[in-house]
């Protein structure tokens, strides 16, 4: 929460449909025009008028109009999705009709029978999503039918990744005493999945000291600077310090929760935010879901999603006054701890639908809130 709170949504642009998939809505969409714009027929058959029989004096189909008139005892043959003419009453679908001496019959059909109204959906002007709303589909396709060719949206919030450690090895087997990076591949899918875009990423070596300083003061084209360990009390672990030595806000300095509990959340004079994540693969993704994520709700102007409570089953270490959070899968109406959640191992999250915040003085059976994964 404070992380979204303290974050304003970055500046507002304009993008056509086809780039707006997975963006912020920046304005509230209103259609341009009625929905349906014009009496539309739902069905294949005969637009009539009056009790039948009905003569038929021509066709419509959809993108084209029959401008005529129909009086009592009139029909026009009709597509679905084509204007329904003036005087007509009702459309007889095709399978009820029968047609002979030029003449349609069938079984009278009440007024407006499978005619969809203008603007019986909306109106001229009406609000049909708020402002927040993440693009998805579905709001594609419907500013497409209300006539808009681009969107106001908000820009998805830029990460630059700065993943450090001398430890690390960068790629296939770690060498004896040293450890495969996890975080450099894992964090750019997490920040698409949140909603960011990670435009940047560099392993920083903890030696020589100053290095890790100079990366995250040098140019970002990013909002947001994140940085994996160094976040602890270590010789090597220089963010803090360096943090303070330039004199950043420090919004968020741990969490009272585990694993994770290092995070950080702190604001450059420039404007940038740093955010600090555990060089712990588990305990980073937790302080990612937790932290990273609102933030980056709260730079696309979007709110934050509620978090479903379920009553959460299986064995977690818990400690008093702190938070434990673990990898669930469902099971019915209620989440299961899957195991494999020690700070440094993915393999619980990994298979996991969601994590649970379990609060102080959880215990077996009672209900937690969800971070859903994936969504
Ligand atoms: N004296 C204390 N020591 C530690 C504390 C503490 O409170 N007092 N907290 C522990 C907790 S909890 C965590 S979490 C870690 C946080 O450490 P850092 O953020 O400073 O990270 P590092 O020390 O660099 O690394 C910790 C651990 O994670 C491995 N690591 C680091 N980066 C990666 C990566 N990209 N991919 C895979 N694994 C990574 C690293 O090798 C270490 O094993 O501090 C504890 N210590
Ligand atoms: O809390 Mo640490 O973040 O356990 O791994």
């Amino acid at each position: 929460m404070l992380a979204y709170g303290a974050a304003r949504p970055i500046v507002s642009r304009s993008v056509p449909l086809h780039d707006a998939a997975g963006l912020t809505l920046a304005e509230d969409l209103r259609t341009l025009r009625p929905v349906p714009a014009f009496d539309t027929a739902a069905m294949d058959g005969f637009a009539v008028s009056g009790p039948g029989p009905w003569r038929i004096r021509g066709i419509t189909r959809a993108g084209t109009a029959w401008r005529g008139t129909l009086g009592a005892g009139d029909g026009v043959e009709i597509s679905t999705g084509a204007l329904v003419p003036s005087g007509a009453v009702a459309v007889l679908p095709k399978e009820l009709a029968s047609f002979a001496d030029g003449r349609v019959r069938g079984p009278e059909q009440p007024e407006g029978r499978h005619i969809r109204r203008t603007g019986e959906d909306a109106a001229a002007g009406d609000r049909l999503a708020p402002g927040g709303t993440r693009i998805g589909p579905a709001l594609i396709g419907l500013a497409a039918a209300c006539g808009h060719d681009t969107l106001p949206v908000r820009p998805r919030p830029r990460v630059g990744l700065l993943v450090s450690g001398d430890e690390l090895d960068l790629s296939g087997v770690p060498r004896s005493g040293r450890v495969r990076d996890a975080l450099g591949p894992l964090i750019p899918a997490l920040v698409a999945e949140i909603g960011g875009e990670t435009v940047s990423s560099r392993h920083v070596p903890d030696l020589p000291a100053g290095g890790l300083a100079a990366a995250v003061h040098a140019r970002h084209d990013a909002e947001v600077v994140v940085v994996t360990g160094s976040t602890s009390v270590g010789d090597t672990d220089q963010l803090r310090r360096l943090l303070a030595d330039a004199g950043a806000r420090l919004v968020i300095d741990t969490v009272a929760c585990r694993p994770g509990h290092p995070m950080l959340l702190a604001l450059l004079r420039t404007g940038r935010w740093v955010v600090g994540l555990p060089g712990n693969p588990y305990a980073a993704l937790v302080a990612a879901r937790t932290l990273l994520g609102p933030l980056i709700a709260g730079l696309s102007g979007r709110p934050l999603a509620p978090l479903p409570h379920l009553p959460v089953r299986g064995r977690a270490q818990m400690s008093p006054g702190l938070t434990r959070v673990v990898p669930v899968s469902w099971a019915g109406g209620e989440a299961c701890i899957v195991g494999g959640h020690g700070a440094a191992f993915l393999r619980g999250a990994a298979v996991a639908d969601a994590l649970a915040a379990l609060p102080p003085g959880w215990m077996d059976g009672d209900p937690a809130p969800l971070l859903l994964q994936g969504g």
